[in-house]
């Protein structure tokens, strides 16, 4: 699958998880299109780093250190004295899908309602509900008619389950505080109740099923089908009449030889979140202002390009465990021998899970609006109140940290909806500078007060559960002393009725300074190349054709005008389904 040539159909500039899809139907559809797939990263075949799933953590937290990441600087904010969280994005063939977490989180059907009411028909959910069902085979138990039985994503409850997500599902059969539970967290109609987390992994060989593997690895045969690894895309090349013909692309480096490989039929942005405005940029399209800054010649002036930077907002308080609780303790247990050779065995044991399978969509009662006060009141009247599929925030069982701490594990959440948004800009026409980001954090009072309450909700669960043995103070907010709220080893768990813990004035401001200080992305970033019409700020029209030009898409979650609540993974691939249905129909594929 090395390019022979520098003549293709089509080029896909950035391999990630939306490209492989792609990329990967119009391939099989039609073995003779020539397409090449140009990726900055490495590639991630049958690698142990990438295949077995409990590695996922140690990669990811470790990031700084791991090549399949990328890093982005975002610009301090005063809001967060002072701090930058880094926005990331994986940086290896199969992108995100390749490292990523394996939750299978499926979005409120309302949310692609709400993309098709922008302008965007064909993208609403009854339009995509089939593209759900073909992308995947469901082995998660009983599957309702919303889930596929032959698609290339196996999504599975693996082959083990962690004290800490039974620890977490029977305390809340006890403790349900109005809330049910079900089999399926996915038929995309439930919300607000409890239930087991399936995962993008194989229940049969418990490796990630990963779009990289099961819709680009296994075409080995098809010599048409090329990947270009270590090769970082600059710009998109337009014939006179702004009609896309290729791209210039390095492979080795900020002072290598600038290349340029041919499309004539069609070039497809795929870079993500981040990389596929700044190439957009680099290529002349964007913001008129900020192309001339850089000395860039306009090729299509749309100022949209780069803006509506959207992501969720995710805290992760540690508690301490019992002693004889099995974590991922350190993400470090992949090494372990039995643990290895369980997995090599049957794909089963602690490598066959993620470590996050169980979780609750949760959704606000009276008294939970109460506890979110009335400076929560419009935003949940404007945005919540008539779409009863759309949770607030989600909170998660984790069963590790990345201290490499012993019996300590998470109950994490990320915030579904945050109103906050920014924008990700090219600082230079080079390829190699760093991009501009601004994330927007917790620029609005509405977010904060999300993430307090998905905190004092977390915590009454947390310390029920028959593993509790107290907070991990570090991984707290700082009480003040005396507070009926302070962190400390405990014994043992509290009683199911024991009394909700009564928060003050002082404690309130305690949490929000802990997000302030604490809070991040959960790696979820989209919205920069938004599907609208052209007046309204958008990039690229329902056929995902940037406006302004011929011959050039995007096809990644950059695509995305509004945000989805929940992990995006099941988004970009049922984008990359719909792309590959779009571009099929175009060159006059019968199907895909
Ligand atoms: C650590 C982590 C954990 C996550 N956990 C979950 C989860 O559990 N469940 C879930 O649903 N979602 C999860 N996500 C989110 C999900 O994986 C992503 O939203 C999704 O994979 C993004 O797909 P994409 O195609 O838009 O972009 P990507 O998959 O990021 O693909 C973009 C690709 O473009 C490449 N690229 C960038 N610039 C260039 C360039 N100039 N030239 C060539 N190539 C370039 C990148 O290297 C990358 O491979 C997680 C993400 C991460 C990073």
């Amino acid at each position: 699958m090395d390019p022979p040539t520098a003549e293709y159909d089509i080029i896909f500039a950035g391999g990630g998880t939306t490209a492989c899809v792609t990329a990967g139907r119009l391939a099989s559809a039609d073995p003779s299109l020539r397409i090449l797939i140009v990726e900055n990263g490495s590639s991630s075949k049958d690698s142990p780093l990438h295949v077995q799933p409990a590695r996922w953590a140690a990669n990811a937290f470790a990031a700084a250190q791991s090549t399949t990441f990328s890093f982005h600087p975002s610009n301090p904010s005063a809001k967060l004295n002072g701090r930058a969280p880094p926005a990331l994005n994986a940086n290896c063939v199969g992108g995100g899908g390749s490292v990523n977490a394996m939750i299978y989180n499926r979005a409120p059907p309302s949310d692609y309602d709400d993309w098709m009411r922008l302008g965007n028909p064909g993208w609403g959910a009854a339009d995509l509900l089939p593209l759900a069902k073909k992308l995947e085979t469901y082995q998660a138990g009983v599957g309702d008619s919303t889930h596929g039985s032959s698609g290339p994503i196996k999504v599975s409850h693996t082959g083990h389950e962690t004290d800490i997500a039974k620890a977490f599902l029977s305390t809340a059969a006890g403790f349900p505080r109005g809330r049910s539970f079900t089999e399926d967290l996915n038929d995309f109609r439930t919300c607000n109740v409890y239930g087991k987390v399936p995962q993008y992994i194989d229940a049969e060989t418990g490796r990630r099923s990963d779009t990289a593997h099961h819709y680009v690895y296994n075409q080995a045969h098809n010599q048409n089908l090329c990947i270009l690894t270590n090769a970082r895309v600059s710009r998109v090349i337009f014939d006179d009449e702004k009609r896309a013909v290729g791209i210039e692309y390095q492979t080795g480096g900020k002072s290598s030889v600038m290349q340029t490989a041919r499309a004539s039929r069609l070039v497809v942005v795929s870079a993500g979140t981040y990389c596929s405005p700044a190439i957009l940029e680099r290529s002349g399209i964007g913001a008129k202002e900020i192309l001339e800054k850089h000395g860039i010649p306009v090729v299509s002036d749309l100022p949209g390009v780069g803006e509506n930077y959207k992501d969720h907002r995710v805290a992760f308080p540690f508690y301490l465990g019992s002693e004889n609780v099995v974590t991922l303790s350190g993400w470090t247990s992949e090494q372990d021998e039995d643990f290895q050779s369980q997995w090599l065995r049957g794909g089963k044991g602690l490598i066959a899970t993620n470590g996050v399978e169980a979780a609750i969509k949760l959704r606000p009662n009276e008294k939970d609006l109460e506890q979110l006060t009335s400076s929560f009141t419009s935003r949940w009247e404007t945005f919540y109140a008539n779409a009863a599929d759309k949770p607030i925030t989600f909170i998660c069982t984790l069963a590790g940290n990345p201290l490499d701490l012993p019996h300590v594990y998470g109950v994490a959440y990320f915030t579904t909806y945050p109103m906050g948004t920014g924008y990700v800009h090219i600082t230079s026409a080079d390829p190699f500078s760093p991009l501009e980001i601004e994330i927007a954090l917790l620029d609005h009072d509405e977010d904060l007060l999300v993430l307090r309450w998905s905190y004092k909700w977390s915590r009454e669960l947390a310390r029920r559960m028959d593993t509790y043995r107290g907070e991990l103070i570090a991984g707290h907010p700082k009480f003040p002393e005396g507070s009926q709220a302070e962190c400390k080893e405990a014994k043992g768990p509290v009683e199911i009725s024991a009394a909700e813990i009564e928060y003050s004035a002082a404690d309130n401001e305690a949490i929000d300074e802990y997000h302030l200080a604490n809070a991040g992305m959960p790696w979820h970033a989209l919205g920069t190349c938004a599907m609208r019409p052209r007046e309204e700020s958008g990039v690229v029209d329902p056929q995902l054709n940037v406006y302004g030009v011929t011959g050039l898409k995007v096809v990644d979650l950059s695509i995305a005008p509004l945000n989805v609540g929940a992990n995006t993974y099941h988004t970009a691939i049922l984008i990359g389904e719909k792309a590959a249905m779009l571009i099929a129909r175009e060159l006059g594929i019968a199907e895909v």
